[in-house]
């Protein structure tokens, strides 16, 4: 008789690669444990909670089926400390306050904007509570940034606005054909890049049908995109669209230098990310919609010249829980653990 042995995948391959969820009740925690729930060489360690705890994640999540029979842990160090990685998706002043109890020698990926300033005036311009410092962004397509995260025990996470912004706007600046003192953002927003926790002006009489600029000239992520792209100055305007996920972001800048075409603006993106399994620079004529990126880790980008009212136009599209929370955390857990860093993440979207 042949006998044949078995080994589950997980079970050989997880060994050093156990992840503890934070905040596993939300919606970048939900996504999150999706990702690992699917990834090859990661075992799930503890899920915890806040006002969820002590539920059945699937009462939470009905559709991570494959999570069926665990419950959300309080959030606690006893309950965290046994994971390789811990990953924190709290809101803010609670990732920071959580990060400081866990033993110092823990990996950690904080999802919250905690660690993400290294100016204390910046933080304290824009967020409530005191500056808890800067950890490596967690970004790793800037110059760098892989290998710093490869690094790195703790790794700040980029805001959802952040990653498409700054992946349209860094390469533009930093080969110098764009002006730092000059850019326009303008970025739409599915809702749940709120959260989940309800909120009036995300009922959905008032979100379905509309779109809702806010925070105009007044976003978080303006500062966190000037450290990242080294933008002088940067207007911002956010806007809230009724659909559930996915950033869409438009960026304008005024160029270095007259006489600047679209086929150099062009290949400017395409050299930055032409090793980057991710970011796709799409074929002229094709414009980044955010239908095209939800369920995948992938950026899609596209640029023209405006001759006319002389300015570079980058756009770019990411899933908010994609590329924009769960999926580059997952990137960044992978670069900390010696893995893969593409492992368990799709560039394939789903679709219609
Ligand atoms: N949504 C997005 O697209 C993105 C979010 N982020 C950031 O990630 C973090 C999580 O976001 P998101 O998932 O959307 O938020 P949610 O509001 O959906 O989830 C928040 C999580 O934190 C828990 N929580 C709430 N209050 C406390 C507390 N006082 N102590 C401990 N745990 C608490 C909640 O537990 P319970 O439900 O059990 O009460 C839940 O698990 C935030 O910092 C957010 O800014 C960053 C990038 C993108
Ligand atoms: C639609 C919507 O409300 N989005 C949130 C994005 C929050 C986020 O993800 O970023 P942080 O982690 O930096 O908070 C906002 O604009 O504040």
């Amino acid at each position: 008789m042949l006998c044949i042995e078995i080994h589950k995948p997980e079970e050989v391959d997880s060994m050093g690669n156990r992840i503890a969820v934070a905040g596993a009740s939300g919606y970048a925690g939900g996504e999150v444990l999706r990702l690992l729930a699917g990834h090859p060489n990661i075992e799930i360690a503890a899920v915890t909670a806040h006002s969820k705890a002590g539920q059945p994640v699937t009462d939470t999540h009905p559709h991570l089926r494959s999570l069926a029979g665990r419950t959300f842990a309080e959030t606690t160090v006893d309950a965290l400390a046994e994971a390789d990685l811990v990953v924190i998706t709290l809101p803010h002043g609670q990732s920071a306050e959580l990060a400081a109890k866990l033993p110092a020698d823990a990996k950690i990926v904080d999802l919250g904007a905690d660690h993400r300033l290294v100016d204390a005036a910046a933080w304290e311009a824009y967020y409530d509570g005191p500056h808890a410092g800067a950890w490596t962004y967690g970004l790793p397509e800037l110059p760098g940034g892989r290998e710093a995260i490869a690094a790195s025990k703790r790794v700040a996470a980029t805001g959802c606005y952040a990653v498409a912004t700054t992946l349209a706007l860094a390469p533009i600046l930093a080969s110098g054909i764009g002006q730092p003192d000059d850019v326009v953002v303008v970025a739409a927003s599915g809702t749940s890049g709120a959260g989940s926790a309800a909120k009036p002006h995300l009922m959905a009489s008032e979100v379905a049908g509309s779109l809702s600029p806010y925070k105009v000239g007044a976003h978080q992520h303006v500062p966190e995109i000037k450290q990242a792209t080294r933008a002088r100055s940067l207007s911002f305007t956010p806007v809230l669209a009724p659909m559930p996920r996915g950033i869409l972001s438009t960026v304008t800048v005024k160029p270095a230098d007259a006489g600047l075409t679209t086929a150099e603006v062009h290949e400017v993106l395409a050299a930055a990310y032409a090793d980057e399994p991710f970011v796709h620079v799409l074929p002229n004529g094709s414009w980044p919609r955010t239908a095209d990126t939800l369920g995948s880790n992938s950026c899609h980008l596209q640029a023209t010249m405006d001759s006319d009212a002389d300015r570079i136009i980058v756009t770019a599209a990411i899933d908010n829980l994609g590329k924009g929370a769960a999926g580059q955390v997952v990137q960044c857990a992978n670069l900390m653990l010696g893995l893969d860093e593409t492992a368990g993440l799709n560039v394939d979207g789903v679709a219609p």
